[in-house]
């Protein structure tokens, strides 16, 4: 079923990154074998640093496996890359490894051509917009920080990663979100390419546009019976004061 999306009178718009601002591929071609390259050296000289071992701890607490050395941790989290697996201490330490390459310029981040105009538009609107995504919120920053279009950050008004939201299945996170902006799930407009993450959304409260793109992972599968753009310029908000 393909519902057009209607148009949205909202206060927020909050944004998925991978397969709806930008580009499963770049993700998977280019992020994914930099953070692959660098998880050794990570496991071995930096593991005394908190975010590093608290990481770790994860790792060895969702294999249960409490002794696992840095070549078990490393195996686990290349076998969670190569199944695209969203596991909360992969993202934190992709988010070290990510946030580093950004800030010394091996990384530029990739954007959809419709992308930055709509959030342009939308931020100067009045809308305030958000980022929910499985990659961590340093991984986020660094993102919207080093785009081709230069620093992204002042349009955004707030980011949302697994850890302090949780799982983007579960509206219980939508809720949280919504609890944490000050604004109602009504006046929320939640974009990405997954149903799941839509239906989530959806059951809690909030308005959600499912956005495919031809190319991406999803693109076949469609987004059930929620409303569903091709391009951020198909999906029109504003905001009314009264
Ligand atoms: C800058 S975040 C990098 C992308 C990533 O690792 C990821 O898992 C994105 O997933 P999303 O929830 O945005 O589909
Ligand atoms: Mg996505």
């Amino acid at each position: 079923m393909s519902v057009p999306a209607p148009a949205f009178d909202v206060d927020a718009v909050v944004l998925d990154i991978e397969g709806t601002t930008s580009a499963t591929g770049f993700v998977v071609d280019v992020l994914y074998p930099y953070s692959r390259a660098r998880f050794a050296e990570l496991l071995t000289e930096r593991a005394v640093e908190p975010e590093v071992a608290r990481a770790v701890a994860q790792v060895r607490e969702l294999t249960g496996e409490p002794e696992a050395d840095p070549a078990a941790i490393e195996k686990t989290l290349n076998a969670w890359l190569d199944d695209d697996r969203k596991a909360t201490p992969l993202k934190t330490l992709q988010g070290i490894v990510w946030a580093e390459g950004f800030g010394r310029g091996d990384l530029v981040s990739h954007f959809y051509d419709d992308v930055v105009p709509a959030l342009r538009a939308w931020h100067l609107a009045g809308l305030r917009l958000y980022v929910y995504s499985s990659g961590s919120v340093s991984a986020q920053r660094a993102w919207f920080t080093n785009s081709p279009a230069g620093d992204l950050m002042p349009l955004v008004s707030g980011l949302y990663d697994t850890e302090n939201a949780g799982p983007k299945q579960e509206p219980a996170s939508y809720r949280r979100i919504a609890e944490s902006v000050g604004t109602d799930g009504s006046r929320l407009l939640f974009l990405s390419d997954r149903p799941g993450e839509l239906d989530a959304a959806r059951a809690a409260g909030w308005h959600a546009v499912g956005v495919r793109r031809p190319g991406e992972p999803y693109y076949e599968q469609g987004v059930g019976d929620h409303a569903q753009a091709g391009t951020f310029d198909e999906i029109t908000v504003s905001r009314s004061t009264t």
